[in-house]
């Protein structure tokens, strides 16, 4: 075989003929000059040591070259079966090199490619246009893993093209470098087998290829979209590889959470909180803002507004929402001057007078009772004989006083019953001897009980020929009230209040009880009373019946009750004559507050006028915030029902009555006074005369009566009442008020209708006239059938119509009605099915006015 120069082989690798005149120098050919020739075999070893610059082969490849024949030779030799092994193993691309020259090309530019890879390795990531592709081991011929080059490339293409996920993915692979926002699952293209294929990029240029990358446009367009990524809300959540909701969830408040800690960082682990705190006051504190809390409240089932008043509960769970510990301060201690007063040290305690509450049903004789304790004839100066308010009043027996508070027996009076025991220290419970006990009775019992206060019983009504002291005794017995005669605790006084029998021992009873319950209370400080009632009267302005609980009430002194403050005074005793003071256990009626106080309410002695200012106006402001905020808290299920009342007519009214004790019973039977259907809704009420402002609201709410309770209309109000057609009407008996407000509550309710059966007729012969259609020959045999009625057909005693006559004839004149035993020609609107034997049925629908 021809040899070949050394230039001849410079020249085809494009080299100088001394480099690699070097070249195969070193791989020690027998070569001197580049005019020096050598084999084709030694060329293709030069030809590769030159490209690869790799020398191994050299020795072995001459070796193996010069060993080849001998190898061919003694093939059967086992001694060189090591020999022919290795040189297998090294030997096939010797043996394609000559015919596989261009092949060699092809492959030095794969490995250029490769080459360049790895060069371009730490930048490749910057790279677009190109994939890495991990190539397949050396195991086959060139040629073939060549053209398994073009395959992998025409198959990663194809991949490309068919699986743009499997692209996309290899390009998050990339893209992940510069930019760790989309974790992307990195699952890798599977080519040919070639698992690995898209693996790390940790590139071994050796074992991979770059090929073209013709997904590049949306690789573009997907970086154009993530270098716009700060505006992109879903962010967060592509970085969280779970569901979008929780996602998106997550990621609004991770970024919250972010903002949130910048104004943490303003320390908010523990807080201070006012037991009366409005939502944006809260917010405030704990550092968020109010819609967080709104949102947080909205999602525990309130709706709330920034401006609500936060409930006890509400701030202790959002406390635990948001991870702060929250200690809850109460405020009101702030005008709480009840509690001020008692935080004072009492040392000093003197014995006090008893007072005591007259309870029991309506009747029995409790005014009569403390009319005949006093002397006087209160009983028959009222109005229907009943008593309409609560009035305090006191009597001296054996140099010591009791004061008596007088509960109105009717049932309207319930609650200021419940209140008269709160400060009672006895209740005497009247039962009429020839009546026994009664509901009232039963009821005065309950809220003594729940006083715990003792109770006498007065067995009243003695003097009667039907008393029957037994009765009154077994029925009390069933309520545990049992006699100390039958084993029992409880006293039980026979008295007459008409002839005034045992009313003395009741009295000395009560001076007992009183004895043994030690009452107590220091008449030397500042006094502490409660307001029984109260009203405005004319000329004297708000006026307060009170009792002394504590401490002596001086004219003069400076006084606190609720939002009403002031100097009292005057001071004056149930009769009227004046008093310089009031003390414990005693009662009295005081002008000198700046408002009419409400019934119940603490009233306190302070020391100056800027402390009683300070502590209503306190008191003032916060019942005002909290009725504002009550008016717009509600709850979810508050505003169904809310909704629900739409539907519900209502009576709108506005009460005024001279006292309070009248306002509120009179309010609380009002709001009795509801069904399904209607209630009366009190729009406004108040102590004191109907004023224009009254008749100015009336005017403007649709149908609303004003109900005024022992006061009149002056002729200016009944002229302008006149003219907005406003209707008031006034009482002096409550009764009277509500069963007007009953017969104005029945005339807004439905008619109750209501069948008024007229007669029934038997049918005895069908006849068809035409154009007309059936009529049937009927005789009455019960009441009347009459034409202007409605009928209903019975079959076999089913209604199988209803509907109205149609023509109703007696011979061949038309007759109005037709009476039980005559017949009839009854022709019915719209029905021609009538048969023989069929009964019509005669009656007439009655509208009844619907009652409360
Ligand atoms: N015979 C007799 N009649 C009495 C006695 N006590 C009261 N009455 C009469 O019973 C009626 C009711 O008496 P009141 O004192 O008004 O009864 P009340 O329990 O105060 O009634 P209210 O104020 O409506 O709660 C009056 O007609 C009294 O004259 C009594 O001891 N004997």
């Amino acid at each position: 075989m021809a040899k070949i120069r050394i230039h001849e082989i410079a020249k085809e690798l494009g080299s100088s003929s001394k480099k690699i005149l070097e070249k195969a120098k070193e791989l020690g050919f027998a070569v001197t000059t580049v005019s020096s020739a050598v084999s084709p075999e030694d060329a293709a070893k030069l030809y590769d040591y030159v490209q690869s610059g790799i020398i191994p082969e050299s020795k072995q490849a001459k070796k193996s070259t010069t060993k080849q024949p001998v190898k061919e030779e003694i093939k059967s030799q086992t001694k060189q079966v090591d020999i022919k092994e290795e040189a297998k193993v090294s030997k096939p691309e010797t043996k394609i090199v000559a015919p596989k020259q261009p092949e060699i090309k092809e492959e030095q530019k794969i490995k250029d490619e490769s080459k360049s890879e790895t060069l371009a390795n730490s930048s490749l990531t910057k790279r677009r246009g190109l994939v890495i592709v991990k190539k397949k081991k050396d195991e086959h011929p060139k040629v073939e893993k060549s053209s398994n080059s073009t395959m992998i490339n025409n198959k990663a293409l194809e991949s490309m093209f068919g699986s743009g996920d499997d692209s996309f993915k290899k390009k998050k692979k990339e893209k992940k470098q510069f930019q760790a926002t989309k974790k992307e699952s990195s699952s890798k293209i599977d080519l040919m087998g070639l698992s690995e294929f898209g693996d790390d990029i940790v590139i071994d240029d050796e074992d991979v290829v770059v090929l073209p990358d013709l997904t590049v446009k949306p690789i573009e367009t997907e970086r154009t979209q993530t270098n716009k990524k700060p505006l992109n809300v879903y962010k967060p959540a592509q970085n969280n590889g779970f569901n979008f909701e929780g996602g998106i969830q997550r990621s609004s408040r991770k970024k919250h959470k972010k903002v949130v800690k910048d104004n943490q960082n303003e320390s908010v682990v523990s807080v201070d909180i006012p037991k009366e705190i409005r939502l944006y006051e809260f917010a405030d504190k704990i550092k968020k803002s109010p819609s967080e809390i709104i949102s947080k409240l909205f999602m525990l089932g309130k709706m709330t507004t920034k401006n609500d008043f936060l409930e006890e509960d509400e701030i202790e769970i959002l406390g635990a929402e948001f991870d702060i510990e929250i200690n809850i301060v109460d405020t009101q201690e702030e005008f709480d001057y009840v509690k001020a007063y008692e935080d004072e040290d009492d040392l000093h305690a003197e014995s006090r007078a008893p007072v005591v509450t007259i309870m029991g049903h309506v009747d029995h004789g409790k005014t009569s009772l403390l009319d005949y304790i006093q002397n006087s004839r209160v009983a028959s100066g009222e109005a229907g004989g009943i008593t309409q308010h609560v009035g305090a009043y006191m009597v001296e027996k054996n140099g010591k006083n009791i004061t008596f508070i007088d509960t109105p027996g009717h049932e309207a009076f319930t609650a200021m019953r419940a209140r008269g025991a709160s400060v009672t220290d006895i209740v005497i419970i009247v039962v009429a001897a020839d009546d026994g006990v009664k509901p009232q009775t039963k009821e005065a019992i309950a809220h003594a009980k729940a006083a715990g206060v003792p109770i006498i019983i007065a067995i009243n009504k003695m003097d009667k020929e039907s008393a029957n002291p037994d009765l009154v005794k077994t029925g009390l017995a069933e309520l545990e009230i049992m006699p100390t005669e039958w084993g029992g605790s409880h006293e039980f006084v026979p008295v007459s209040a008409k002839t005034g029998m045992g009313i003395e021992d009741l009295l000395e009873i009560v001076l007992l009880q009183a004895e043994i319950l030690e009452l107590k209370a220091n008449p030397n400080r500042e006094a502490k009373a409660t307001i029984i009632e109260s009203s405005l009267q004319k000329g004297r302005g708000p006026v307060a019946t009170v009792i002394v609980e504590n401490g002596t009430l001086k004219v003069g002194d400076t006084i606190v009750a609720g939002v009403a403050f002031g100097k009292v005074r005057a001071l004056s005793d149930d009769k009227g004559r004046s008093l310089k003071s009031i003390r414990p256990g005693e009662c009295g009626v005081l002008i000198g507050l700046s408002e009419v106080p409400e019934a119940g309410e603490t009233l306190i002695s302070v020391k100056s006028d800027k402390e009683a200012r300070e502590y209503a106006q306190k008191k003032y402001e916060y019942l005002r915030q909290k009725e504002l905020s009550k008016s717009t808290k509600v709850t979810i299920d508050e505003l169904s029902a809310k909704i629900a009342e739409g539907e519900l007519k209502n009576l709108p009214v506005i009460v005024k009555a001279d006292v309070q004790g009248s306002l509120e019973a009179i309010k609380a039977s009002l709001e009795k006074l509801r069904n399904d259907e209607i209630k009366v809704n009190i729009i406004h009420s108040g102590v004191g005369g109907i004023t224009q402002s009254d008749i100015s609201l009336a005017s403007a709410s649709q149908n609303c009566v004003i109900l005024g309770f022992n006061i009149r209309p002056t002729g200016e109000i009944k002229e302008k009442a006149k003219d907005k057609a406003v209707e008031i009407k006034t009482y002096n008996v409550i009764y009277n008020l509500l069963d007007d407000v009953k017969a104005l509550l029945s005339g807004l309710m439905s008619p109750v209708i209501t069948e008024e059966d007229l007669g029934q007729a038997v049918i005895r012969q069908v006849i068809n006239v035409p154009k007309i259609g059936q009529i049937a020959g009927c005789m009455v045999t019960e009441g009347i059938i009459s034409r202007g009625a409605k009928i209903r057909v019975i079959r076999d005693g089913v209604v199988v119509f209803e509907g109205n006559i149609s023509s109703l004839k007696r011979f061949k004149d038309d007759a109005k009605e037709v009476a039980k035993g005559y017949e009839c020609g009854v022709g019915i609107e719209g029905y021609n099915d009538m048969r023989e034997g069929d009964y019509i049925e005669s009656y007439k629908e009655v509208e009844n006015r619907a009652e409360i």
